[in-house]
């Protein structure tokens, strides 16, 4: 029997790719798929020829890219019809959305960082890249560099993921983080988390938790096999976190993080949040810092698994990209699809007034004999069990005030409510109540 020699890649025609955008993440995808062309070749068994990069304006400079591969055209790019890979990396719902069903109508596979549109939309590009036998990668779209999207989609398919836990935010944890520890004021910590490249266009898109929001629907659509869309997802951003609750959160021995928390419960319902909350200093997502991401994955099979990583910053994200666009390739090369969505699961989301979690609530009260234990009461009366108390005394006021910062037991967001608007009714109250969610033992 004859042995075929191998051919040689370089001799084959070329994966032909085009990239939307190219700004934080698009010129380092641009700088890699240029730089290691040689060792992708060899990874993919063609070469990968990048043909054309989409972008809003030419007046910027071209970063030492060819200035013949760039057109504010892409539109015309997307239509060329000899594309293998389209690789999306301009953010935004509208006209990415109308760009990638185009480039998926031409054949071509999409590679996404987009999390805004998958967790709007995901349907639609699915159903799309399903008919059309095309891939639909998206590994940079939640956490950035850390191989999360992967995990979920095949290593842990054959399992049952019961919680999926983590902070999945660059942004907010940067600014979380210099909140805490150099005392950094809230708009310096954001204007330098801009200037690092880690904010979203719109950063009100990460500080008021749409984007860790996105990111925990299209995580808990992989992990529970539901279709979870972002506006399904209960969200609370950043931007009323105090440096009172940072100093609460110090004093009791916890951080603040902005968490996104997924569980499947014993009845098969599924519950998604993204929320400000305080994690024990004991805790390992305590110890995250920067723009750094970690989440950890329950399964039934598997047990605890934490991935952790650069959750966003230009090359990190860049590594990601590369990582789908090498896969996509070799799946072109092979002329096979990977695997497309699997929904087939109908989840009722549970009301967030059913979800259960500990509390630490702070309250001014006035200092005089039987407040405590009327205080006490309050939170008797909805059912909701108190751990500790902290006593301490107010400062810069007139009259005898206390702050009590109470830490509760589990309890049910419906009652904790029922506390704060009870607490916030009685005469001893002297300011408004604030409560924060504590999760991690
Ligand atoms: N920056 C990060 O750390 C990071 C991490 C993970 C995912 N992402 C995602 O990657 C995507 C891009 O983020 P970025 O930080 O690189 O953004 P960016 O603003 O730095 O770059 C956007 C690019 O898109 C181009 N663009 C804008 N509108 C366009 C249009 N209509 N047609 C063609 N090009 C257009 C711009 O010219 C620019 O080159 C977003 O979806 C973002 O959510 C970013
Ligand atoms: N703006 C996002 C980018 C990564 O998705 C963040 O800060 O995490
Ligand atoms: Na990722």
């Amino acid at each position: 029997m004859n042995r075929l020699e191998p051919t040689d890649p370089a001799a084959l025609p070329p994966i032909k790719v085009a990239l939307l955008g190219c700004g934080v993440v698009g010129s380092q995808v641009a700088r890699l798929i240029t730089q290691q062309s040689e060792d992708l070749t060899n990874r993919v068994g063609q070469r990968i020829e990048l043909v054309g990069i989409a972008v809003r304006s030419l007046e910027r400079d071209f970063g030492g890219l060819d200035p013949e591969l760039f057109t504010t055209d892409a539109d015309a790019l997307v239509s060329r019809g000899d594309l293998d890979v389209v690789v999306e990396v301009v953010g935004g719902i509208e006209p990415v959305r109308s760009l990638v069903l185009k480039a998926i109508e031409h054949g071509a596979s999409v590679v996404t960082a987009n999390k805004a549109l998958l967790a709007q939309d995901g349907e639609t590009l699915f159903s799309a890249a399903e008919r059309a036998g095309v891939d639909l990668y998206y590994e940079a779209a939640v956490a950035g560099a850390i191989p999360i999207v992967r995990p979920l989609r095949e290593s842990l398919v054959g399992d049952e993921i019961t919680t999926v836990m983590g902070i999945v935010n660059g942004t907010t944890n940067y600014i979380l983080d210099q909140m805490t520890t150099t005392g950094a004021d809230f708009a310096d910590a954001l204007a330098q988390a801009q200037e690092l490249g880690y904010a979203e266009a719109d950063p009100t898109a990460d500080i008021e938790g749409f984007d860790a929001a996105a990111k925990a629907a299209i995580m808990a659509t992989l992990a529970f096999h539901t279709r979870v869309r972002g506006a399904d997802v209960y969200r609370e951003g950043i931007t009323q976190v105090s440096a009172a609750d940072i100093a609460a959160a110090r004093k009791a021995g916890c951080v603040v993080k902005l968490l996104a928390v997924l569980r499947l419960d014993d009845a098969g319902r599924v519950s998604v949040r993204v929320h400000p909350a305080l994690v024990p200093d004991s805790h390992p997502l305590a110890g995250i810092h920067g723009a750094y991401n970690a989440i950890f994955v329950e399964s039934r099979e598997a047990g605890r698994l934490m991935f952790m990583g650069p959750g966003a910053g230009g090359s990190p994200t860049a590594s990601a990209v590369m990582g789908d666009l090498v896969t996509v390739a070799r799946n072109r090369v092979r002329g096979v699809a990977g695997p497309g969505e699997s929904v087939y699961a109908e989840r009722e989301i549970m009301p967030m007034g059913e979800v259960e979690t500990r509390y630490l609530v702070r309250v001014e009260v006035t200092d005089e004999p039987g407040v405590l234990a009327a205080c006490a009461t309050v939170f008797s009366n909805h059912n909701v069990s108190v751990q500790t108390v902290d006593q301490t005394t107010a400062e810069n006021t007139d009259e005898q005030v206390a702050v009590l910062a109470l830490m509760t037991h589990l309890a049910r967001e419906s009652d904790l409510q029922a506390v704060v608007a009870e607490l916030g009714t009685r005469p001893f109250t002297r300011g408004p109540v604030a409560v924060i969610r504590v999760e991690g033992k």
